[in-house]
């Protein structure tokens, strides 16, 4: 598996502004999707591409386009929607799938209660974005139902991370084709498993209360 984790000065100015309990939704909701498309082009260097001729005004001359099947989108709902945006303005013909996950904040267990993706995906390079790996279970079995389903390689994008929810993620890739990026590795995890310092709840501030 291979971990990325961003270290750029911009990030980790968007990155301040996201984790301050004062910071409106508005405000956070505008900078997860910019986070996202600054961690997108980190993402996505590894997309597969193949040549294309063309011709300028000038010249004919030989590009490159996105390789078929096109890279499939996964968010994992709710938190993960709000980075959608954010990577179709990058890859703006990529395909979307849908993951509907929640963490059981007694057991920390991940359920999964909505599915949406291609019946198969033999072939598909797989983009899976989610705000938070705290514990990384949920992350985990998303890697395993995508990789279930015949995907070939899984990226995925968390704007915040822990060493733990890592190694969760190192276990389930196993010896797959597995990168992680992250915008940021945090300390750990609190007794509730949230992420310390972390920003909250990521779904009730993009969605909901900001008091969880
Ligand atoms: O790494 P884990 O310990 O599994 O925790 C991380 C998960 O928790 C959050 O979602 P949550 O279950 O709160 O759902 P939500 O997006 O609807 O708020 C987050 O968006 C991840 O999916
Ligand atoms: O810190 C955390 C942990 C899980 N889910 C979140 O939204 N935040
Ligand atoms: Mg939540």
């Amino acid at each position: 598996m291979r971990v990325f984790v961003a270290d750029h000065p911009l990030i980790t100015h968007k990155l301040t502004v996201l984790r301050n309990a004062k910071t409106p939704q508005p405000t956070f909701r505008l900078l997860i999707e910019e986070l996202m498309t600054l961690l997108a082009y980190e993402a996505t260097r590894e997309v597969r591409v193949e040549p294309h001729e063309i011709e300028t005004p000038v010249a004919p001359t030989t590009g490159v386009r996105l390789s078929e099947p096109l890279p499939l989108i996964v968010p994992i709902l709710r938190a993960g929607l709000g980075m959608l945006e954010g990577m179709v303005k990058l890859v703006p013909t990529a395909e979307v799938g849908f993951l509907g996950m929640a963490r059981d904040e007694e057991t920390l267990q991940p359920t999964t209660y909505a599915e949406r993706l291609p019946d198969s995906l033999a072939g598909r390079q797989c983009f899976v974005l989610d705000p938070m790996l705290a514990t990384g279970g949920s992350l985990a079995a998303a890697i395993r139902f995508l990789f279930d389903r015949g995907a070939d390689d899984v990226t995925a994008i968390c704007v915040l991370g822990t060493p733990e929810g890592v190694e969760a993620i190192r276990e389930a890739a196993g010896d797959r084709e597995v990168t992680l990026v992250l915008g940021a590795l945090d300390e750990g995890l609190d007794e509730q498993a949230y992420i310390v310092p972390g920003l909250g709840d990521a779904g009730d501030r993009l969605y909901g209360t900001v008091d969880h």
